[in-house]
């Protein structure tokens, strides 16, 4: 793989807590490149979600070290990491309110730093009461808006202004998906089985969206790639426990089964 890594883990060790003080993670390593996507798979219970939430910096681990370019969470300050570090939990927690409040809410957080380009492409204004279809937020391609993005994975606009408790699985999903990749600002999303409440179609729209924002592989010419939206991620760590997804996404996998 290419030379400077995105975002690299050395030796991580994880121990669940006393008395059994086992280890979860032991001495794991990894590294990720701009452009790429590494699959994460393995058994029920073999640390796959527990490896994303210490590389974002919610789970404590015992040692390792983990960096995104050259610093540490504790170099750079961890609310700026966690902005860089994005983790997309497989089930959103019971959030209250609306998911558009929760888009304002985690737009005006002042870790992430907000450009006047970002601030241009938040159209959440076009919901307007009561109305379930909005604006097209401008006529010209340009960076996935979150409301767009979910928009092209079968959300219709309407249900932003619905309780998250209403939200089925997969729409809550979705939802969560597409504010962590559309927001602008992340490099690395962490995600953590995207797609496991969807049907096959959706899911296939999703994997491509997400395939469709990461800048080319160093080495490769950009003519290959489809174009890029906006300000996406750079890379990504998907944990999925289907061969089939791993195999269509995936540049490289690891394995956590003991
Ligand atoms: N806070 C905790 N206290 C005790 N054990 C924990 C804690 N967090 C995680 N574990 C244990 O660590 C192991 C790994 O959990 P983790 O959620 O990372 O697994 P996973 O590979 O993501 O599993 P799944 O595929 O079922 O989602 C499990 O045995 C889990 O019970």
């Amino acid at each position: 793989m290419s030379s400077s890594p995105l975002l690299a883990v050395h030796d991580l060790t994880v121990l669940r807590p006393p008395p059994s003080s086992t280890p979860i993670l032991s001495s794991m390593s990894l590294t990720l490149s701009p452009g790429e996507i590494l699959v994460v798979r393995g058994t029920s219970g073999s640390g796959k979600s527990t490896l994303l939430k210490c590389i974002s910096e919610l789970n404590l681990y015992q040692s390792g070290r983990i960096t995104l370019g050259d610093k540490t969470a504790k170099e750079m300050g961890v609310p700026r990491w966690r902005v860089l570090v994005s983790y997309v939990p497989q089930r959103p927690s019971m959030l209250p309110g609306t998911p558009l409040d929760f888009l304002q809410t985690i737009r005006g957080f002042k870790a992430r730093t907000t450009t006047s380009k970002d601030k241009h492409k938040d159209n959440t204004h076009i919901i307007g009461e009561g109305e379930g279809e909005g604006g097209r937020g401008g006529m010209t391609p340009g960076p996935r808006e979150p409301l767009d993005l979910a928009e092209d994975w079968g959300i219709e606009k309407v249900l932003w202004r619905r309780e998250w408790s209403t939200l089925s699985g997969g729409e809550a999903q979705r939802i969560a998906l597409a504010i962590a990749a559309g927001i602008g600002g992340a490099e690395v999303l962490l995600l953590d089985e995207p797609t496991s409440a969807l049907d096959e179609e959706t899911m296939q729209k999703v994997e491509k969206s997400l395939m469709e924002m990461l800048p080319p592989l160093e080495g490769q010419s950009s003519s290959d790639t489809s174009p890029r939206y906006g300000t996406g991620p750079k890379a990504l760590i998907w944990i999925t426990h289907s061969p089939e997804q791993a195999e269509r996404v995936g540049m490289r996998s690891i394995d956590l089964s003991r």
